[in-house]
């Protein structure tokens, strides 16, 4: 923008720049706050922290005495304190002045900490409800200084006058907002009775809030606005009252994150850490929460409440608890709703999360039945904690549960009983051997699902007597009993048919004797030969072009899939019979489709369609025979 050369503005002169009011309040309602009803949450934000200066100033007022009072009669709120005030040029150049802020200023720098605020922009979130904002103040730093009245507008107009001292008499500012009619929905009675419960249930001034009416309400819910100076924070926060026994006291913190979070926590966790001033609860999940689904913490700063979806307090694997926390010196962002990212807040999450840690330590210590609960609920949140920490890999590793060829038990237990611990690397491989397996006495962990096989290849670390490997399908082939030399040879027609059938799917066949005898057939085929042999066939068809040079350079020697056939199946014994050998051919492609299926890995184009065309030539076969 080019301003025209005037008198007052010659050419190459310094200007300021013009801000457009109406343009920046329309940025913090979109882009800032998340709701218009921040409003009564700035307001009170400033009550506190011109207190906590009053406080500063007049170190022996009893902390009670002075107080924040709300009023909303449907026409006007009003938010008035008994805090340090202003004179008329603090007003000039802090309230009138958009982004300066007292609490920022070089005198008191070393208090910034004490305040809440600090940018300098929260009073105009009350542009998202009233096109006009009135202060009426008296300082308390220059006590014979005038009462000063300041009207602020939308349009980035405002005006200021100095009334007698009688038009306020004792320090501290009102704050009059009148709505806007589209605003009533953030300004009415009971809506302001609940947004300051809300934001300031655990201030530690006393906050009243006034609905108009005279007559004396409960505090309650929404419907039931308080009458005249009804408690807005009747109580101090749960972990600041005193109890007769620790029972009631655990029972009292139990019952309040209950109230907050909405659900009966499978336990609570006390949270102090002196050294920033935090204290707080945090509530231990009854269930499982899918990672993607987490839910924030609730950060008060001073009793105020900031945030009830801030997940910076604790590390991501923390998801079993929600906390409650109210902290001294955390910082907020200008939006209020999250924490700035600084030293204070990583020491913080370190601290909190030890926290954590110390818990399920003395739960896996001394408490079994807590932790066997904690465990059924949050046993995936406890695995991702174990891989990095070291010390509750050490504590519960033993606990854990797992999938394994004995059922779901504890890799401590599974270890009792087998010498050696396989492991496989897919949820597919488990499902393919582990009949067969157990059958051959062989004891594996599924070690597809996250974390699983990292942490059962650790468990030598705390059990040197157990051993773990991995199970690939050559170990697995290796324990099957080979068939005798006889059989082989009756059976080596039938062999060399099936593995030229099955020569497309880069699949051997063998014959072994394996329990159960019930299973004709085993495809071991392990995730990593499939890709290879992916890799192999595409290479083959851009041959000489760029990409089959690159995947040619790629290619290693291809494990074959392998398709055992049961000996011992009855069905099988009469396959290697057959002397027509189309039907012994078909009869391989069915037997490689029906193991293919079990697998339960999803099949390729190329065997749906075998399957789909063994069935109907064995369904061609079978009637050809009837008839
Ligand atoms: N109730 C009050 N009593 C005394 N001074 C006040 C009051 N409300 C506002 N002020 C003055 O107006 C200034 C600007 O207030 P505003 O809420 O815009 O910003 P802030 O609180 O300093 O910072 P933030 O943007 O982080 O809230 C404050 O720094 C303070 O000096």
């Amino acid at each position: 923008m080019t301003l025209p050369d005037t008198a007052a503005n010659p050419a190459g002169a310094d200007r300021t720049f013009q801000v457009d009011l109406r343009g920046l309040v329309d940025l913090l309602s979109h882009h800032l706050y998340s709701s218009p009803r921040v409003y009564l949450r700035e307001l009170m934000q400033n009550a506190v922290d011109a207190l906590t200066a009053r406080h500063g100033l007049e170190s022996a007022a009893p902390a009670g005495a002075l107080g924040i009072r709300l009023y909303a009669d449907g026409s006007v709120v009003r938010v008035e304190d008994d805090g340090v005030g202003l004179t008329e040029a603090d007003v000039h150049t802090f309230l009138a002045t958009i982004g300066r802020s007292s609490k920022r200023a070089e005198r008191i720098a070393e208090q910034r900490g004490d305040f809440i605020g600090q940018f300098g922009i929260g009073l105009l979130s009350c542009f998202l409800v009233a096109d006009e904002i009135h202060v009426l103040s008296r300082s308390a730093r220059t006590p014979d200084a005038p009462a000063v009245e300041w009207r602020g507008r939308g349009d980035g107009s405002y005006t200021v006058r100095t009334l007698p001292a009688s038009a306020r008499p004792a320090p501290g500012t009102t704050v009059t907002l009148t709505p806007r009619a589209d605003a009533g929905e953030w300004t009415r009675p009971a809506q302001v009775h609940a947004l300051a419960r809300h934001f300031g249930s655990l201030l530690r001034h006393p906050v009243t809030f006034d609905d108009g009416t005279g007559c004396p309400g409960s505090p309650g819910g929404p419907g039931a606005p308080g009458g005249p100076g009804a408690s807005v924070n009747p109580e101090p926060a749960p972990w600041a009252r005193t109890y007769p026994t620790p029972g009631a006291r655990s029972r009292a913190l139990a019952a309040y994150g209950e109230e907050v979070f909405g659900f009966t926590p499978l336990d609570t966790i006390e949270l102090d850490l002196p050294a920033v001033g935090l204290k707080g609860i945090a509530c231990v999940l009854p269930e499982a929460v899918p990672a993607g689904r987490r839910h924030g913490h609730r950060v008060h700063v001073k009793g105020m409440l900031l945030s009830e979806q801030a997940e910076e307090i604790l590390p991501e694997w923390a998801f079993f608890v929600r906390c409650v926390v109210d902290a001294e010196s955390l910082r907020p962002t200008a939006s209020r709703e999250s924490l700035y990212e600084d030293d204070t807040l990583a020491a913080v999450r370190e601290a909190l999360a030890e926290r954590l840690r110390a818990w399920i330590a003395r739960a896996a210590a001394s408490d079994p039945d807590l932790l066997a609960r904690f465990l059924q609920a949050h046993h995936l949140a406890v695995k991702s904690l174990a891989v990095h920490d070291e010390e509750i890999l050490r504590m519960l590793l033993p606990w854990l549960p797992f999938e394994t060829t004995d059922g779901h038990t504890t890799l401590d237990e599974f270890a009792r009983t087998h010498r050696t611990v396989l492991v496989t690397s897919s949820v597919e491989e488990f499902r393919q051997v582990a009949a067969i397996a157990s059958a051959a006495g062989l004891g594996v962990v599924n070690g597809g699902y996250t974390y699983d096989r990292e942490l059962v290849h650790r468990l030598p670390e705390i059990r040197p007597e157990a051993s773990v490997a991995d199970l690939d399908p050559a170990t697995l082939t290796a324990h099957l009993d080979p068939v005798d030399r006889e059989t082989e040879l009756a059976a080596a027609a039938y062999l060399a048919l099936a593995r030229d059938a099955l020569a497309v799917f880069d699949c051997d066949v063998a014959l072994r004797t394996f329990q159960p005898a019930n299973a004709p057939a085993l495809l071991v085929d392990s995730r990593e030969a499939r890709h290879e042999r992916t890799r192999s066939q595409l290479a083959r068809e851009q041959e000489g072009g760029l990409w089959g040079d690159i995947l040619g350079a790629l290619r290693q020697e291809a494990p074959r899939a392998q398709l055992i056939l049961n000996q011992l199946n009855p069905l099988v014994r009469a396959a290697v019979a057959i002397d027509e050998p189309e039907l012994a051919r078909t009869s391989a492609e069915a037997l490689y489709g029906q193991a293919a299926m079990l697998s339960r890995r999803p099949l390729r184009p190329a065997e749906s369609s075998l399957i789909n065309r063994s069935f109907l030539d064995l369904l061609a076969h079978a009637l050809r025979k009837d008839s």
